[in-house]
């Protein structure tokens, strides 16, 4: 198999177990996952049941105690945290629930600093800025902190960031968990309008009506892959980069 024809994503075998305080947490028991490019998959369980542990292995935020990860075909065993931060720069586009931007940098910084890190050439990563900041109907905004952006703003800079470098994969944990109703409508609509250019998703989420976003709902139960469902598929995704401009209403 060609590494193009690979899935964007596999795991096989998967566990990770918690050490805390208590009694260990067995928060992912033995999971086998393949995600296909463009597909946008939802991720979706009770609080605990160790949805945004899967997440963070996938992302190489935590390591796994056994099971191994690939991505586009290339195995990641024995990758060190340098080189997963290198490689997350290039393939993965991270959203978190409380956005994680960088409190003392503007919109335009956040948004261009990991695609000057991936050594984009200074003005590439201002034209890529301007137009993410765009689509996002973020314009004007550019010399904002964070601080003074509301949270569904801070949201749409935070996917800005996570999709400057093009990564064939976004992983997005609770990107709706602090947001209020309009804020989650607009974070789902901008999810479901990259997926319908081709960008593969992977959406953690307790919001069962959240997941019924995607195109395949994956149920996960203490620590395990309960139920793996497609939904009815809508449109075929299109080709990343040949849709038009992000309307953003009510
Ligand atoms: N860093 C940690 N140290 C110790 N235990 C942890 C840690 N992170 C998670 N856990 C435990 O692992 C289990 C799974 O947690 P996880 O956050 O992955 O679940 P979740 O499904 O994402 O939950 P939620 O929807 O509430 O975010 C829980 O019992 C949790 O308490």
């Amino acid at each position: 198999m060609s590494e193009s024809d690979a899935p964007v994503l596999r795991a096989e075998g998967l566990v990770k177990t918690h050490h805390g305080e208590g009694a260990p947490a067995h928060a992912v028991r033995g999971v086998d996952l393949r995600v296909t490019r463009g597909e946008f998959v939802a991720i979706t369980g009770p609080s605990g049941a160790g949805k945004s542990t899967l997440l963070h292995l996938l992302g190489g935020l935590q390591r796994p105690d056994a099971g191994g990860i690939r991505l586009d075909g290339e195995c990641t065993d024995g990758w060190s945290e340098a080189r997963w931060a290198v490689e997350r720069r290039r393939r993965i586009g991270i959203v978190f629930q409380f956005f994680n931007l960088v409190s003392d940098l503007s919109v335009a910084d956040n948004v261009e600093l990991p695609a000057l890190l991936a050594g984009m050439p200074p003005r590439k990563a201002r034209t890529a800025r301007a137009e993410l900041l765009a689509e996002l109907g973020l314009t004007g905004k550019e010399r904002s902190m964070p601080g003074e952006l509301s949270g569904g703003e801070q949201q749409r800079v935070a996917l800005a960031r996570a999709l400057v470098n093009h990564p064939p994969l976004l992983l997005a944990d609770e990107p709706a968990g602090s947001l209020d109703s309009k804020g989650t409508r607009e974070v789902m609509r901008l999810l479901s309008r990259f997926h319908q250019r081709g960008q593969t998703i992977l959406l953690v989420t307790h919001d069962a009506r959240l997941a019924s976003a995607a195109d395949r709902v994956i149920s996960f139960f203490d620590g395990r892959i309960a139920d793996d469902a497609e939904l009815d598929a809508g449109p075929p995704p299109r080709r990343a980069g040949t849709s038009g401009v992000l309307e953003l209403r009510d």
